[in-house]
């Protein structure tokens, strides 16, 4: 199944669970990535979010929804799918839409964004979403062809505060400004009533990740709460 522009219209007001263990984690290994993503599945998620190109190839062997992959490499910086390699190789272990660094920042090889989303475009099926800090990010992804236009970044760029929950007021000033590219709400959901204000702040689609598949970070909100 190849995902189109059009192919989109599925994911709208949809839930996007993100699947991930960061490494070292127990459950850092792609056959449980893929076990979470079939089990968010059966929970009413209409597409997979996974980083590693094991975890694409392993998630989609096991649901037939589609998978965002993603390749993070290093932890500062641009360090989301950094590099057009990153990208093809995320695009060529079956990912219908890789998801990139969709910042301003330069990037290490050196590429523009229009270039990087060009070279993915040029070279794979994959759609590209462009995982962005900012509305100046989200402006410019779309100038550069991204296919969506992620808030995955707010908070983590210096550009915006990290918020406690969604940056609604990022999401509203992006969705105000009619981009015309699918606006996909992600970092920090927390709960269902976060998803809930995403889509009225005007996002087309949620992507819930921690709060739904890292244990660990669960565990630990319930823990604080009761030790505070
Ligand atoms: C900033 C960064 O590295 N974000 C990553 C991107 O894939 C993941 O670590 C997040 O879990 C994902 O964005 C979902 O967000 P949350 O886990 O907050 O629901």
């Amino acid at each position: 199944m190849i995902l189109t522009p059009k192919g989109l219209e599925a994911l709208r007001s949809q839930l996007i669970v993100s699947c991930q263990a960061y490494p070292g984690e127990p459950m850092r290994d792609p056959r449980t990535t893929a076990q979470v993503a079939a089990s968010a599945v059966i929970g009413g998620a209409a597409a997979i979010r996974v980083q590693g190109l094991a975890d694409v190839q392993f998630t989609r062997a096991a649901v037939e929804l589609p998978v965002i992959g993603l390749w993070k490499d290093g932890h500062d910086g641009v360090f989301i799918t950094p590099t057009l390699r990153h990208a093809l190789a995320v695009a060529n272990a079956g990912a219908h839409v890789v998801a990139i660094d969709g910042t301003r920042r330069s990037r290490p090889d050196g590429l523009s964004l229009s270039e990087t989303v060009a070279g993915i475009h040029a070279d794979s099926h994959a759609l590209v979403m462009a995982d962005c800090g900012s509305f100046d990010d989200a402006v410019a992804a779309v100038e550069a062809g991204a296919d969506l236009i992620g808030t995955t970044l707010a908070g983590y760029t210096g550009e915006r505060p990290k918020t406690d929950g969604p940056d609604l007021e990022l999401l509203e000033h992006i969705a105000s400004a009619g981009l015309d590219k699918p606006l996909i709400a992600e970092g920090r959901i927390h709960t269902p009533a976060h998803a809930r204000q995403a889509l009225d702040a005007g996002a087309f689609a949620v992507v819930v990740g921690t709060a739904i598949t890292h244990p660990a970070s669960i565990t630990g909100w319930f823990k604080g709460a009761m030790h505070a």
